[in-house]
């Protein structure tokens, strides 16, 4: 498989040091004693999409789970290391991680609206944390922000369970930005989209980024190469023990790791020769 190289505007695309939201040094996470993820050292750049790639159990969710602490939530989960947001170290105890999720703020696999109406799935969190400004105002810029408003206007009383797979994807997009959060991290938004809400959800990370860092998952070697500015290979190894752990093998430009990457492990994956 080849890549063409039409994007040039990202041929530049360089990690600015001084802008960074977040500095990973040596996180490490382990499921119940089991080291699921090596060391991971890395830099991400605000206001930029980053994917993340690599075979299946190579730990692209568990560390995406590590940017807002959500590996808490996982009975036996532990990490180790440091993971700097902004300067903090989120693993400090004092750390609030309700309050770290509303700034970085998640997009799963499987879109999981609330069982409520569309205008409650956008109201309730701001509601919830006191938002005190014009809440039909934050419903509609939210809705409009995720390139959703002109769909669903008309019907904002109607359950957002019935709105298309799609739709519903972009609704739990505009649910993350009533939020007014810093980061979106998506595991994998696409893979239970057909092609054409997949490339309405790529379009609108494509404006989102201009606002916020979009750190996603995907499986998909071509939307990878169609938005990410950067994107991170991950692959597994296997201890002297014969366990699988995974491991960051290469993090560059996108256009550099898909055309000229460093590893044999990332040429052989983005080639097709593995995974
Ligand atoms: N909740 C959990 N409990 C125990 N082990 C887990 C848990 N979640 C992930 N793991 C293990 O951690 C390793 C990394 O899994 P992870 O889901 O992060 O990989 P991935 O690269 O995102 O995989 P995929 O592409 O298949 O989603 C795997 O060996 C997996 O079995």
């Amino acid at each position: 498989m080849t890549y063409s190289n039409s994007r040039s505007k990202l041929d530049s695309a360089t990690i600015d040091h001084d802008n960074n939201v977040f500095n990973v040094e040596g996180v490490k996470v382990y499921y119940g004693g089991l080291l699921a993820l090596l060391d991971v050292y890395l830099k991400i750049p605000a206001k930029q999409i980053i994917a993340f790639i690599g075979p299946s159990g190579c730990g692209k969710s568990t560390l995406l789970r590590c940017f807002n602490r959500m590996n808490d939530l996982i009975p036996g989960a532990k990490v180790e290391g440091r993971l700097n947001y902004r300067d903090h170290n989120i693993y400090d105890p004092k750390v609030n991680s309700v309050k770290l999720r509303r700034q970085i703020g998640m997009v799963f696999q499987r879109p999981n609206p609330f069982p409520k109406s569309i205008y409650e799935n956008i109201s309730f969190g701001p509601r919830a944390n006191g938002y005190k400004g014009n809440i039909d105002e934050l419903v509609e810029d939210s809705l409009r922000r995720a390139a959703i408003w002109d769909e669903v206007k008309d019907k904002l009383k109607e359950k957002g369970t019935a709105l298309s797979g799609g739709q519903q994807q972009r609704l739990c997009i505009a649910r993350a930005i009533a939020m007014k959060p810093d980061v979106l991290l998506m595991d994998e938004p696409c893979s239970a989209l057909d092609p054409i809400s997949s490339r309405q959800v790529e379009e609108l990370c494509l404006e989102l980024k201009q606002q916020y860092t979009i750190i996603m998952v995907t499986h998909n070697m071509q939307q990878a190469f169609r938005i990410a500015d950067f994107t991170a290979f991950f692959n597994t190894e296997t201890d002297e023990h014969g366990k699988r752990r995974g491991k960051l093998v290469e993090f560059n430009s996108t256009v550099q790791m898909f055309n000229f990457p460093q590893t044999k492990e990332a040429e052989d994956y983005i080639s097709g020769r593995f995974g």
